[in-house]
């Protein structure tokens, strides 16, 4: 900090070819140059001035925190107030407990820090000239990781060899879903201040804070919802991410947003997780409700997106007096639909639970009410489910859902999940769609500690350098460069998609992750059997909900890389109109 004229954000900046930067910009933080804030422009000037406003808001008066520190966040996550928040919060409240292990630095800092220690060979040449790539052309790719001028020594380690010997824990990650204020939230924050991951001051705190603004029952929500807009709405905007451990397992919560508006987000926490948690209101309203809303919705996306693993967390049983039927109910009416949707009656758990009180979160409920309740805790379920096989021999393949800027050492960093593959600090990887090249300078995992190497299922962010920041954004994909196989911008393609609305040729939003391109059905080819993938009916003119048909799409896309980076089996998402009308997996593309 502070910012440097000519440094751009990197969120949200349409990017060409005609894209230029200025290296030198770039590369001064490597020399430790911290340029004063007259010098910022005057729109960072403004966004500043607003962001620090907002995010003091947030702090309220409980977090001292410095100004300077609040635009450091403020500069590191581009202006960002919720993650500035998150990040101001987590640095100023002491823990009782930490999950996993303790971080001695900071975050920006910490893991190159260490790269660099471990590799004191490494050469860090600044100021390397732009990079320009023929956008399709896989040897050119090649020839730029070859060029690249940031040399990080590389341990050249066997990751997969590594991983084995290392003993790590299972690592898993899954997705809450459920129709807006079923608890979703809230139950997730019991999980975590049961489990010690936060300490009680922290939820006085949030309770003093919740209670100034008269919302108290939402104050273990807080936990999760993070962002002014969040806790003032009530509702969850963005995927919240939160890791915690068991003993046997590193986990990885995404709280999605509940609200049909949201879904696109949701969409992208779903592409991350392993399982999911689908969080009913055992209350017969608020159930009815959601099954016209976003409980059905939300675990058809799920479902097709490859989800078989769900849990269905009965909540706010502490309304219904623990009441047995109620539950029975609910497991009724949910199941036919569950089997409808194609899910294995075998991977489904119903727990009952109050994630106000914390009954059967993680300690076993307590009321007599409840006698007759004797399976699985919530975190009992959620410890028995086995995370997706993950494809360690594959490529790289990691899809960025966050692209922030360190400080000195690092100045630029992205997190996101490892999808298949593995990576190691000296590694070069391949930026999709803008096709540009950078080296991996240092790993940080999820909970903070510095690493050598990570595989597919974790989470991490990488520390990137000899990459303009304009060319990252995210919802974009990382990959292994040339020889490995790359990944294709895909213009038109044919998918088997399971309808959830009627579907006629039509114009549709395609999300692949936090990706969207505008796509016209141009073709229906044919309905298939559900389970046997067999034809059905050739050329049907419409396909209804519940139906799963083979149909072709078109992408309008402007220029040469154009295109959603897809590959035989990748998951996507139609929607149209604020409505999902279907979701599939990419069967062939041209
Ligand atoms: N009585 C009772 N109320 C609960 C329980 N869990 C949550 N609530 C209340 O339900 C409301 C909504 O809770 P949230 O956790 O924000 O719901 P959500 O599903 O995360 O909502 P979105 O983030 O908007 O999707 C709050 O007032 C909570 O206090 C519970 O177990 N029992």
């Amino acid at each position: 900090m502070p910012p440097k004229s000519g440094f751009q954000r990197a969120k949200n900046i349409g990017y060409d070819d005609d894209d230029v930067y200025d290296d030198e910009d770039y590369f001064d933080e490597e020399e430790g140059g911290d340029v004063a804030a007259d010098e910022m422009s005057e729109e960072d000037k403004e966004q500043m001035a607003i962001g620090t406003a907002k995010v003091k808001e947030a702090l309220g008066s409980e977090y001292k925190v410095k100004e300077a520190d609040i635009q450091d966040a403020l500069w590191n996550y581009y202006y960002d107030v919720g993650k500035s928040v998150t990040y101001l919060k987590n640095k100023y409240t002491p823990k009782t407990q930490t999950p996993a292990k303790p971080k001695t630095a900071s975050r920006f800092d910490q893991a190159a820090g260490v790269a660099d220690a471990k590799a004191p060979t490494g050469t860090i040449k600044a100021k390397s000239k732009p990079k320009v790539v023929e956008k399709t052309d896989g040897d050119k790719l090649a020839e730029s990781v070859e060029k690249l001028t940031v040399k990080v020594k590389s341990k050249n380690l066997d990751v997969i060899e590594e991983y084995r010997k290392s003993g790590l824990k299972k690592v898993s990650s899954f997705v809450v879903i459920g129709h807006v204020d079923h608890g979703k939230s809230t139950l997730m924050g019991r999980l975590l201040y049961d489990l010690k991951v936060v300490d009680d001051r922290s939820v006085d705190k949030l309770r003093q804070e919740a209670e100034t603004v008269g919302k108290s029952s939402f104050a273990l929500a807080w936990l999760m919802d993070q962002t002014p807009e969040e806790r003032s709405r009530g509702v969850t905007v963005d995927i919240a991410t939160m890791p915690f451990e068991t003993e046997k397992t590193s986990f990885t919560i995404l709280d999605a947003p509940g609200h049909r508006d949201f879904i696109p987000n949701m969409i992208a926490g779903v592409s991350q997780a392993d399982f999911a948690v689908l969080v009913v209101d055992a209350q017969e309203n608020s159930f009815q409700s959601g099954l016209k809303g976003q409980t059905k919705e939300h675990a058809l996306i799920v479902r097709s997106m490859g989800i078989q693993r769900l849990i269905v967390a009965v909540n706010k049983m502490d309304t219904v007096s623990w009441s047995k039927e109620r539950l029975e109910k609910v497991r009724q009416a949910t199941t036919t639909f569950f089997e409808s949707a194609s899910f294995s009656l075998k991977n489904i758990t119903f727990v009952p639970c109050a994630g106000l009180t914390g009954d059967n979160v993680v300690q076993h409920v307590s009321a007599s009410a409840a006698d007759w309740y004797t399976g699985p805790t919530l975190l009992e379920a959620l410890d028995v489910s086995e995370p997706k096989k993950r494809d360690l021999e594959r490529p790289l393949r990691l899809t960025i859902n966050d692209v922030f800027r360190g400080s000195g050492q690092n100045p630029l960093s992205v997190s996101g999940q490892i999808e298949a593959g593995t990576c190691q600090v000296g590694d070069a990887i391949v930026a999709l769609p803008s096709r540009e090249t950078a080296v991996i300078k240092g790993i940080e995992l999820s909970d903070g500690s510095p690493a050598d190497w990570a595989v597919a299922g974790q989470i991490p962010t990488l520390h990137l350098v000899d990459i303009d920041p304009i060319h990252l954004r995210f919802g974009d994909m990382l990959i292994s460069p040339p020889p490995a196989p790359s990944v294709r911008l895909v213009k038109s393609f044919t998918c088997k998609m399971l309808a959830f609305e009627h579907v006629l040729p039509q114009y549709v939003d395609v999300f692949r992750g936090r990706q969207q391109a505008t796509g016209l059905i141009t073709g229906l080819s044919s309905i298939l059997n559900k389970n046997t993938g067999e034809i059905v009916k050739k050329k049907p003119r419409i396909v209804k909900p519940g139906e799963v048909a083979r149909i072709r799409i078109e992408l309008e896309v402007k220029g040469e890389g154009g295109g959603l980076p897809l590959e035989v089996g990748s998951r996507i998402v139609l929607r149209d109109g604020g409505k999902t009308v279907g979701a599939g997996l990419l069967e062939s593309y041209t």
